[in-house]
């Protein structure tokens, strides 16, 4: 049986799922950052990423729907904000369409998941599920890929820049308040979990909540990998990019 871990000790044991396991590691995510990518592939990538973002809110809902601390609901509601914004137009959702809009594909495609990888749908299910299904902590827990989003973003971003002539600071606008945003949302489920597991066995599903999420992250460039790199194996009914 594992030993109960003090709260540091559980936040470094959480860092190391992410040092092992995050996305960053993924060689789809090299390419894209190193400018290997063909646009193609940068478009599949952003419509694909577009299903995650939508559905990032809706699990953000059914975690505020499943908790009855206000505090926990209060802090997690700005999630909702960022994300859908408070108005028309505005909010991150918005934002990744305009990206993908930049990149030449159709709103209305992106925002009615056309052309979307099976196993993307099928993995952000998986999230979302997850959140409606295991208990709140777990729920919380499986967020905490944030701990490790703005590196990555940071690197996405200058590697974008200096490498696509087809992107723009202004295309990227979705990742400038995304670290900020990152590092206050983690701050909240970082404390939640440091507080409420409380028992070795807890603490271990805290942590098997955090590589699941990472298993979800990794699932997703695993599909666009075998779909857009060449060879290239894109399923039937899939996006296929203009040559
Ligand atoms: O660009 C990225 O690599 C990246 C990663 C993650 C993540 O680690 O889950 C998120 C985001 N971006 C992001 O933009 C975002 O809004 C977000 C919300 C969540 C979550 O699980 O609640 N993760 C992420």
């Amino acid at each position: 049986m594992s030993a109960l871990l003090s709260p540091e000790e559980l936040e470094r044991r959480l860092r190391e799922v992410g040092e092992a396991r995050y996305h960053d590691k993924h060689p789809f995510h090299a390419r894209l950052h190193s400018g290997q990518c063909s646009k193609g592939e940068v478009q599949a990538w952003a419509l694909n990423r577009f299903t995650y973002q939508a559905h990032i809110p809706v699990k953000d809902a059914y975690l505020i729907a499943r908790a009855n601390d206000p505090a926990l609901r209060r802090a997690w509601r700005q999630r909702l904000v960022d994300h859908d914004g408070d108005h028309d137009g505005e909010g991150g959702i918005e934002r990744w369409l305009r990206l993908c809009e930049s990149l030449g594909l159709a709103r209305a495609d992106v925002q009615a998941h056309r052309g979307v990888l099976p196993a993307t749908r099928f993995a952000v299910e998986a999230y979302v599920n997850f959140v409606r299904e295991r208990p709140l902590l777990e729920a919380v827990a499986s967020s905490l890929t944030e701990l490790f989003s703005p590196k990555i973003i940071r690197n996405r971003v200058e590697g974008m820049l200096a490498h696509y002539d087809f992107v723009s600071p202004e295309s990227l606008s979705y990742f400038t308040a995304r670290p900020e945003q990152a590092r206050r949302d983690v701050e909240t489920a970082l404390g939640y979990v440091t507080v409420h597991a409380r028992t070795p066995a807890e603490q271990q599903a805290v942590i098997a909540a955090l590589e699941f999420k990472c298993d979800v992250l990794w699932a997703m460039l695993d599909a666009l990998h075998h779909a857009y790199v060449a060879p290239g194996h894109v399923p039937p009914g899939a996006f296929v990019p203009v040559p």
